[in-house]
């Protein structure tokens, strides 16, 4: 069933005032995940963008990432790959540090998951400062894989982390 056209996604996004510090315009996706409308609306967008791409890979950075990642792997009928948080995945990784709005982190995956050549899209929820999808983009170049594009639900321009970013295409869905 394909969702109808005119379905307004920034209707299922909820602003947050002072989350998760003060100061921070979280925006809140669990709207749009309860929607069933909305929710397939978002996957059946950025699969239709991206379709005849020759995307191999979806890859996406948890915990958020992996919400939007799996559906759109399956839509797409790519693989998925896990990005994950330190000490959690149980094979051989490479790593990349990276600064979030709100604080610092290390992302891993593993080593032999992207694959030399292989053509990966990046994904996310939100481009706040960039800082994740840097730090993806870093292990995809690590890993020797080919980058099609990085791909967000939402992208908070007005804090321009589009500008750290520079694979072949940035795509975003809602644009605050
Ligand atoms: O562009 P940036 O400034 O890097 O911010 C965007 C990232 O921040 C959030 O993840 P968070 O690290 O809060 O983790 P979560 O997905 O586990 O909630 C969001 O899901 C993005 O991955
Ligand atoms: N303002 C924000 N809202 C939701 N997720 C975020 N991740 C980083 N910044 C965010």
């Amino acid at each position: 069933m394909t969702a109808p056209a005119t379905i307004d996604l920034r209707e299922y996004i909820r602003n947050i005032p002072d989350f998760p510090k003060p100061g921070i315009q979280f925006k809140d996706i669990t709207p749009l995940l309860a929607s069933p409308e909305a929710f397939r609306s978002a996957i059946e967008q950025l699969a239709a963008h991206f379709r005849g791409r020759g995307v191999e890979v979806i890859a996406a950075a948890e915990a958020r990432g992996f919400i939007f990642g799996a559906p759109l792997a399956m839509q797409m009928g790519a693989g998925f790959v896990p990005i994950r948080k330190p000490g959690k995945l149980p094979y051989a990784t490479i790593a990349q540090e990276y600064q979030l709005e709100y604080g610092s982190d290390r992302l891993e995956v593993h080593s032999d998951a992207l694959g030399r050549g292989r053509r990966v899209l990046l994904l996310d929820d939100v481009l706040a400062t960039g800082g994740t999808m840097k730090a993806c983009i870093d292990l995809v170049h690590s890993a020797g894989a080919e980058l099609v594009a990085c791909a967000f639900v939402i992208e908070l321009s007005f804090l321009e982390g589009r500008a750290r970013l520079t694979p072949p295409e940035v795509f975003s869905l809602i644009t605050y």
